[in-house]
């Protein structure tokens, strides 16, 4: 487990079990001993949308509310939770969800002008996507950056998916962040008009939950929706006009993805179908408490490195006697210097990324690429 997923949020505080004993909490509770277990999959107004027998026979939706001993816990999609009352899914019934399972992950949004403190968005999450038009709006890496962050100190793996490349050449920004170990799909739009590639994005996110980010306009409703047809539909957020679906609430929302033909990618996937969780209007993420082991732990080679730099080194361009130098100029050939290089370069651009620019997305910026 990387140390991102041990990191305590505000709900742990009241999850964390065993205080009395060894036995699960169920256990110590009898009144919710006939709790049964769900997954959120949207939240709107106090009211959270249940998935209940994920994919066993009694499979069905239901509607929770949150129950008073929870607090101010936040219950975000993705969570696993414990419910208790009508949770048969009829038209009026509600439950109650009086338990929050122990997060994998959690992703946060920064804190902006409505909202002092980072919140959590998304939990339990498994591979960030990060969904960026090659033109039309123009990739902004410095936001790709800090994406890839995040997702790094959540423990989550980070996808990069470009879209739109009928209109820009994807080589550049392919190339940009292949030293950083982040796997990269292209989707561009056919003669035909429909989206080309779906397949490889599928089998990226086959068996996993993955959290869709992504600025206005790059396509990330027409990728959805590609996705996962009918998809908006489920959950009610369907254009009565159109008829196509498209994020209207404010917070994240989670949609199953079918299973796609042919092998998953990857190791042991049991099961094909992926959980999609698509975010509306995530402006920025939570990076003010990242911390640098998080941000390593990815680059497995300079890890290695940094771990006999000198006592509390930033590893950046500045740091004096940084081992990462030494260890580009230590290169044996030229090929590995220029490897070596690059990857330092990278992972010091995230580093730059990381530190004091929480809502610089807010305003215009410059590109650095
Ligand atoms: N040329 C081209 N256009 C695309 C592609 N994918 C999506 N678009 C177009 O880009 C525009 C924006 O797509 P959306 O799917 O609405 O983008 P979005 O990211 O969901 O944007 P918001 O709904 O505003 O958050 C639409 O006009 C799409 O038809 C693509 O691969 N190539
Ligand atoms: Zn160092």
């Amino acid at each position: 487990m990387s140390p991102g997923k041990q990191r305590l949020d505000e709900s742990d505080i009241r999850i964390r079990p065993n205080r009395r004993g060894t036995r699960p909490r169920t256990k110590q509770r009898p009144e919710h001993a006939d709790a049964i277990t769900a997954m959120v999959t949207g939240v709107d107004r106090g009211r959270y949308t249940l998935l209940i027998d994920e994919g066993g026979p009694d499979e069905h939706r239901a509607i929770a509310m949150k129950a008073r001993e929870l607090g101010r816990d936040r219950v975000v999609p993705g969570d696993r939770v414990d419910v208790v009352g009508d949770s048969s899914g009829d038209d009026g019934s509600l439950s109650r969800i009086v338990r929050i399972e122990e997060r994998t992950t959690v992703l946060r949004r920064s804190a902006d002008d409505t909202d002092a403190i980072e919140r959590i968005i998304v939990a339990n999450a498994d591979q960030l996507v990060i969904v960026t038009a090659l033109a039309d709006p123009e990739p902004r890496t410095r936001m790709i950056d800090r994406c890839v962050v995040a997702g790094y100190d959540a423990g989550m793996d980070v996808l990069l998916c470009l879209t739109k490349a009928d209109l820009a050449d994807p080589t550049e920004l392919v190339a940009m962040y292949a030293p950083i170990g982040v796997a990269v799909v292209v989707t561009r739009r056919g003669p035909g008009g429909e989206l080309e590639a779906l397949d490889d994005v599928r089998r990226a996110l086959a068996g996993r939950t993955s959290v869709l980010v992504g600025h206005s306009g790059v396509g990330k409703s027409t990728l959805v929706n590609a996705l996962v047809p009918d998809a908006f539909r489920a959950v009610g957020v369907v254009n009565d006009v159109t008829g196509r679906g498209r994020h209207t609430s404010s917070s994240a929302i989670a949609l199953r993805m079918p299973a796609p033909e042919g092998p998953a990618d990857g190791e042991d996937r049991a099961d094909g179908a992926g959980w999609v969780i698509d975010t509306p209007g995530v402006r920025s993420f939570g990076l003010a408490h990242v911390k640098l082991e998080n941000l390593l732990a990815p680059f497995g080679d300079l890890a290695g490195v940094a771990q006999e730099c000198p006592r509390g080194c930033t590893h950046a361009d500045d740091a004096p006697d940084c081992l990462l130098d030494e260890w580009v100029a230590a290169s044996p050939d030229p090929e590995t210097s220029a490897a070596r290089a690059a990857r330092l370069e990278s992972f010091r651009r995230l580093l730059v990324s990381r530190a004091g620019t929480i809502g610089a997305e807010n305003t215009p910026e410059r590109d650095s690429r």
